[in-house]
């Protein structure tokens, strides 16, 4: 096991046969993991840290939460250090505050990169930017304790860290808009009959069922992963005739290499 980082509550190591698998880990258990500015730089770093040969990248956390989202302290009047306050972002000028969120949406962006698979490993509390961040991996396993909750709509904010979109992808319009206006929780078997959880498995098993599924995606030959998850994603926004010319381009590149015959 090498270490990569450990900086702001975000410890990164390098695993598997051949480092093919970066555990990226939530480790703030006494603020419940709550994230600041600094937690959102981490996390870009360390997506841009990983070597080539991750295939698959697991989120999890430390302590009772998975994630209380983000540091309430933003919101008081005096904030916290290195991460400007509500009252401060509120009188930043428009295109300032455009780059601000841009920043910190980076660390929600990378998980979603077609070379890896990303798998969140969900337990207890994941509110807010903590809701965000287990949506903006491609996989969720949730321990049976999960409780997933968008605050931001409640606090007069909006879901801003990219949340929205897989939301909508996951669990349809109408009830992302229930979930998010309501700020309710979504607990562990709403969770998994609703397409948020893709498992959901008793607390103490989750590591061992992060485990088997990771085992899972890297039995699969890695290019074909790759392409895989390429149409899929692309698929949500590609024609139905795009998509199919999509599907044959894909696989002839495939049916190529698998013949070891150049492009
Ligand atoms: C239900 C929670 C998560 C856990 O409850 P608990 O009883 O297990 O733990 P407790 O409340 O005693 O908290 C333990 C310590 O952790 C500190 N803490 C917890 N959450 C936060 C937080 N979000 N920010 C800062 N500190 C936090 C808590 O103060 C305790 O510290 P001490 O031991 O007293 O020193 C419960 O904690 C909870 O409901 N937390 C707040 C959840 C919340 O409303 N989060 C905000 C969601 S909105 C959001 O994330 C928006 C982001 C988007 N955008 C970028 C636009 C702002």
């Amino acid at each position: 096991m090498t270490e990569l980082l450990n900086k702001d509550g975000v410890r990164v190591t390098l695993g598997g046969d051949g480092d093919t698998v970066a555990t990226v880990t939530l480790d703030n258990p006494a603020k419940r993991n709550a994230q600041t500015a600094a937690t959102w730089r981490a996390l870009t770093e360390a997506g841009r840290l990983l070597p080539g040969s991750v295939r698959v990248a697991v989120l999890r956390a430390e302590g009772k939460s998975f994630s209380a989202g983000l540091d309430l302290g933003v919101i008081t009047p005096e904030g916290i250090p290195g991460m400007p306050s509500f009252h401060e972002l509120a009188r930043y000028p428009e295109a300032q505050l455009d780059d601000a969120i841009a920043e910190y949406q980076e660390a929600f962006t990378w998980w979603r990169r077609n070379d890896i698979v990303s798998l969140a490993a969900v337990h207890g509390h994941a509110i807010g930017a903590g809701f965000q961040l287990a949506l903006a991996c491609d996989l969720r396993v949730c321990a049976d304790d999960v409780q997933f909750a968008m605050r931001e709509t409640s606090l007069g904010l909006v879901p801003d860290l990219t949340g929205t979109r897989p939301l909508v992808e996951l669990v349809g319009y109408a009830r992302a808009l229930e979930i998010c206006a309501t700020g309710r929780f979504v607990r562990a078997e709403e969770a998994e009959r609703v397409g948020l959880a893709n498992l959901v498995v008793p607390r103490a098993e989750l590591d061992a069922a992060v485990g088997d599924l990771t085992a899972a995606l890297l039995a699969a030959p890695r290019d074909a992963v790759v392409e895989t998850k390429a149409l899929l994603r692309g698929a949500v926004t590609r024609s139905y005739d795009e998509q199919r010319a999509a599907e044959r381009a894909a696989q002839g590149r495939r049916l190529r290499d698998l013949a070891g015959v150049g492009e």
